[in-house]
Parts: C-alpha cells; structure tokens; sequence
C-alpha cells in the first residue's frame, strides 16, 4: 500500500489506473480503524480493482466545543490493518493539504442536516458534506463506501450526489457489532470500564423497540417514550435524541403503519456521544427478543 499526503501525489497514481480502465472503490475515515472499517474495506476490495482509503480527521465538521483536538489517531496502525486488508492507497493528508486556506465553499444539506444529530451538532453535516464532496473530487471514485451506523450521515450524502449529480455510487455497508451488540466506533475508546458496560443498553433498545412494534405499538410518541425510559433504566445511559423517523426523508411520523421506519439514538455516556440506528419493519413479526 502507498500513503499519499498530497492531494497531486494520489491523483498522479490514480491516473494511470483511470487510463487503463480500472474501477476505483473508496472508503472515507477519521482513522483509529476497526472492524467496522474493516468491512467497509471488504466490500470495496471485491467490487473494485482500486481500492483508496482516506484518514482525515476533518475540523470543518466538529463543533468548537467537540473532540478535535483529542479525536483518537494511530497512523502507523491504521496503515498496518489497511495493508492487511489490501487497501491499495491511503490518502491521509494534514490539515493544510486540504484546506490551504480557509473554505470560502460549503455544500450543505441543511434539512436533512438540522435533523436528529444535526440539531444537537449544528454546522456538523455541512462539514461533512463539504469534505466528502472535495474528497470524491480528489478521488474520483466510481464507488464510495459509507457504514450504515452512522445512518443520517449515509443519506444526506445519498440525497447530495443526487442533487448534484455527483458521479459516484454510494454504498450503505451494514453496521458491525461488537459481542454484546454495542456498534463498533473509533469513539468507543474514550468510555470507562462502567460507561463501556452500561452502552450495551443502546443495542439493547433498539431490540425493546423492535419488540414492541411486533407486539402492535403503532403510536410513534408511545414508542420514543418507552425507548427513552428504557435506556433511563441504565443510570450512565443520557439520551439525546430517541426518534423515530421515515428512513429516506428523515421526516417524522406520526403512525406506524406498513412502511419500515428508522430508529436513531444518541446517547451520550459522560462526555462520550454513542449514535445506533435500525431500520424497522412492521410486519417482520419473526423477531426474536434478544436477552
Ligand atoms: N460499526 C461500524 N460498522 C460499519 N461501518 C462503520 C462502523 N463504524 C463506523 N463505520 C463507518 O466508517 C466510516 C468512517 O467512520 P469514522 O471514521 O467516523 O468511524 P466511527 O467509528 O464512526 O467514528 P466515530 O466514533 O467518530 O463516529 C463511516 O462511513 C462510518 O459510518
Ligand atoms: C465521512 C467522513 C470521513 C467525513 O469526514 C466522516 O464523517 C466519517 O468518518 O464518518
Ligand atoms: N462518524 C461520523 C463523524 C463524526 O462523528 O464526526
């Protein structure tokens, strides 16, 4: 695998591969890799003949009281586990690389991106939409790879390709877990021991909710309170959004009917903010409570 730190060092290697007809995959991160990006790599590797990921921790989508100084970084590790899943490239630029100056352009999707995540982390899907779309601009992929745990994200970069036609197809890759359910996330690490015990609660509410659907609660309010005092039954556990929404919209309902719905929490455990979603089906009535 070859790192570039340079936006003309990876185009100059793309290019060639470009010329020659190759199909090139790409899974953007923040770095402080795990399974979860593991298998976003996976999927890029047997769809594509190039694979290219990209480490950058992006300060255009955190707020200025958030994580960016202390956002986990292990560059010598990450390169190890991308070599070993076969990652072709990794594009892991400094700040400087990719904003030499102050961006004076931003792409924003602002209702999807004021929603759920974004009400509580405003200007943060605006940074994300901006860097993702210079990121493809850079990469010029003909696939991109994004993890379904972080399901807002996935759509709103679905419904910006979309808008402008950005030629790239986005895949949605299914969050993976850890044994006792809890989503895989670089931020895990920053739980205690107690905190990190507690976060299987998150997993588990997304099982009360889907219970509770197959066992006919239809009213939406009904169901976000039984959900909120569900995790409040773990002391550590502070939810911050408990929402169910329509998956592609993200708008809110009122019913649910026939149509699947979305379920997005955010929890947050001492100054650590856990996200998980699921997708819903009514009708699935072959659901098994997990204990
Ligand atoms: N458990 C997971 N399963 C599948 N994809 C994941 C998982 N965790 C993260 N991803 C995806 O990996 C990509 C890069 O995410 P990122 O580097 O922010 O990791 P993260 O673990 O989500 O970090 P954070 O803890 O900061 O949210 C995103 O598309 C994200 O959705
Ligand atoms: C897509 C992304 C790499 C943009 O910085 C980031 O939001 C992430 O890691 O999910
Ligand atoms: N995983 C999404 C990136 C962020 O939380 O900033």
């Amino acid at each position: 695998m070859k790192t570039f730190t340079t936006i003309a060092e990876l185009r100059a290697a793309l290019a060639e591969h470009r010329r020659a007809g190759k199909t090139v995959g790409f899974v953007p991160t923040m770095g402080y890799l795990h399974v979860g990006h593991m298998e976003l790599m996976r999927r890029a590797r047997e769809e594509n003949d190039v694979v290219v990921a990209s480490i950058f921790v992006n300060p255009l989508q955190f707020g200025a009281n958030e994580d960016l100084s202390k956002y986990p970084r292990d560059l010598a590790r990450d390169q190890a586990m991308l070599e070993a899943g076969s990652v072709d490239y990794l594009f892991a630029p400094g700040v400087a690389d990719m904003y030499p100056r102050p961006m004076e352009t931003v792409v924003d999707v602002p209702t999807l991106g004021s929603e759920l995540e974004g009400s509580v982390r405003p200007g943060h899907f605006a940074g994300v939409a901006t860097v993702v779309t210079k990121l493809f601009n850079i990469v010029g992929p003909d696939r991109a790879y994004f993890g379904e745990k972080d399901f807002q994200q996935l759509q709103i970069i679905r419904r910006m390709v979309d808008d402008l036609a950005q030629p790239v197809t986005v895949i949605g890759v299914p969050t993976v877990r850890e044994a006792d359910g809890l989503a895989c996330s670089s931020r895990n690490v920053y739980l205690t021991a107690e905190e990190r015990r507690a976060a299987a609660i998150v997993p588990k509410a997304l099982d009360e909710a889907q219970h509770l659907v197959a066992s006919g609660v239809s009213d939406v309010v009904e169901l976000e309170k039984a959900v909120t005092e569900f995790l409040a039954s773990e002391p550590l556990a502070k939810p911050e959004v408990v929402a169910v929404r329509d998956p592609e919209t993200l708008e809110t309902i009122e019913t649910i009917g026939d149509r699947p719905v979305l379920l997005l929490l955010f929890v947050r455990f001492g100054t650590t903010k856990l996200l998980d979603n699921r997708v819903i089906a009514p009708k699935s009535a072959s659901f098994a409570k997990v204990a």
